[in-house]
């Protein structure tokens, strides 16, 4: 049975009633309070020429520490800028943004310098941004630590060296980055951005310019670094690949997380197989926006306004029957159980959660929804 707002009884609300609720709202932890990273509302406008551009446009995500995540969009979706201010090098224009527990609107120049130096790593998709050319593969290492100081040159030379075997990289030590492969140089960028041990490594683009075998050899020593250090990785791709390979893949749309695809290996209890499962999540942001993916609402010919109905368990959206070309229900009609257009009957994109499959609610669609690999 649905329960409408309207059916909700409304008693009178005591002042009592009001501080009690205020003093819970005070009480309860910050939004993203235990997360690395926090992106609250994030906006960042550009004015080029008289036109002003937001690339993000109220941006949540939170990352939890350890995570090894990837980020994908369209272009011009806005990730290049949203990692540009993760990693310091560009301020939002509204909204908060911590990462480590480091305020990135607030920080002045020199609390920012030192954040680029020891809170964040950087690997791009240009190795000329990342290596210095006349500098060996062991000096391009060594010298964040050197800039950082407080350590010997011996340390510095050890904990270097012991990053080139984390990543196998031992046999290139005293070469210059032109005598490296695109996976050599992309693996030595990674161990730079790990030079002093930063929390997060935050990379843009990193397989980019790589064949997909070479890129396979890069985004393993992401994984090494993930596991070996517990550094928290997020990486910006085009690269289908990438994206399956990580356990929680965000995609932004017009400067907003719109989706999450969330994997995790499950076992048949029939067969007794494991398998990768992966689903895919609607990010609801905190004013409660919700972004239907576009196949879905044109697939039914939403658009502008749609019915929802709140149940127990869920709530239903449906097009608006008042709209052209649904005059078939008359308006208000709303979705009754039984005439064919309920969840559940098969009729409804991704069909809602199944009952009786021994998983929560939540847990969104099964198998042969298409988003099972
Ligand atoms: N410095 C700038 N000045 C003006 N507009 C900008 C600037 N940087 C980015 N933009 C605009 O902001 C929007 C988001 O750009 P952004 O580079 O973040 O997208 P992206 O998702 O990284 O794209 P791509 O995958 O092509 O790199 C785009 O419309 C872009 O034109």
């Amino acid at each position: 049975m649905s329960t409408r707002p309207e059916d909700a009884t409304s008693a009178p609300v005591s002042l009592a009633d009001l501080e009690a609720r205020a003093a819970a709202r005070r009480e309860r932890p910050a939004y993203g309070h235990d997360a690395l990273i926090a992106c609250d509302r994030l906006v960042r406008v550009f004015s080029a020429d008289g036109v002003e551009v937001q690339a993000l446009q109220g941006l949540d995500l939170l990352v939890s520490e350890g995570e090894l995540m990837a980020l994908v969009g369209a272009s011009g979706s806005g990730k290049s800028t949203l990692m540009n201010i993760l990693a310091g090098l560009d301020v939002p224009t509204a909204g908060a943004a911590t990462v480590a527990g480091r305020d990135l609107l607030t920080m002045d120049a020199r609390a920012r310098l030192t954040y680029r130096r020891e809170v964040v790593g950087f690997v791009w998709q240009q190795t000329a941004r990342n290596l210095l050319p006349y500098l060996t593969v062991l000096q391009n290492v060594t010298l964040p630590m050197q800039l950082r100081g407080g350590r010997r040159r011996a340390a510095r030379t050890k904990a270097a060296e012991r990053l080139l075997a984390m990543l196998s990289l031992d046999h290139c030590r005293d070469r210059r980055p032109h005598q490296l492969s695109g996976g050599e140089q992309q693996r030595t960028a990674i161990a730079v951005a790990l030079a002093n041990t930063p929390s997060v490594l935050l990379a843009d683009e990193p397989t980019g310019e790589l064949d997909s075998h070479t890129a396979e050899q890069v985004f393993a020593a992401f994984r090494t670094a993930n596991e070996e250090l517990g550094t928290t990785i997020v990486i910006v791709t085009h690269d289908q690949a990438v994206a399956d390979e990580v356990r929680r893949t965000v995609a932004i749309r017009d400067g907003r997380t719109s989706s999450e695809v969330l994997r995790r290996t499950e076992r048949d209890a029939a067969t007794g197989r494991e398998a990768l499962v992966a689903r895919e999540y609607a990010m609801l942001d905190r004013a409660g926006r919700l972004q239907l993916p576009a196949d879905y609402t044109s697939s039914l010919g939403m658009a502008h306004r749609v019915l929802l109905e709140l149940e127990s368990d869920h709530i239903g959206v449906w097009p608006d029957p008042t709209a052209d070309g649904n005059t078939d229900r008359g308006a208000g009609d709303g979705p009754k159980s039984g005439d064919g257009t309920t969840p559940g009957d098969g009729t409804t994109p991704g069909d809602g959660p199944k009952s009786g499959d021994g998983t929560t609610p939540g847990d969104g669609p099964k198998s042969g929804d298409g988003t099972t690999t």
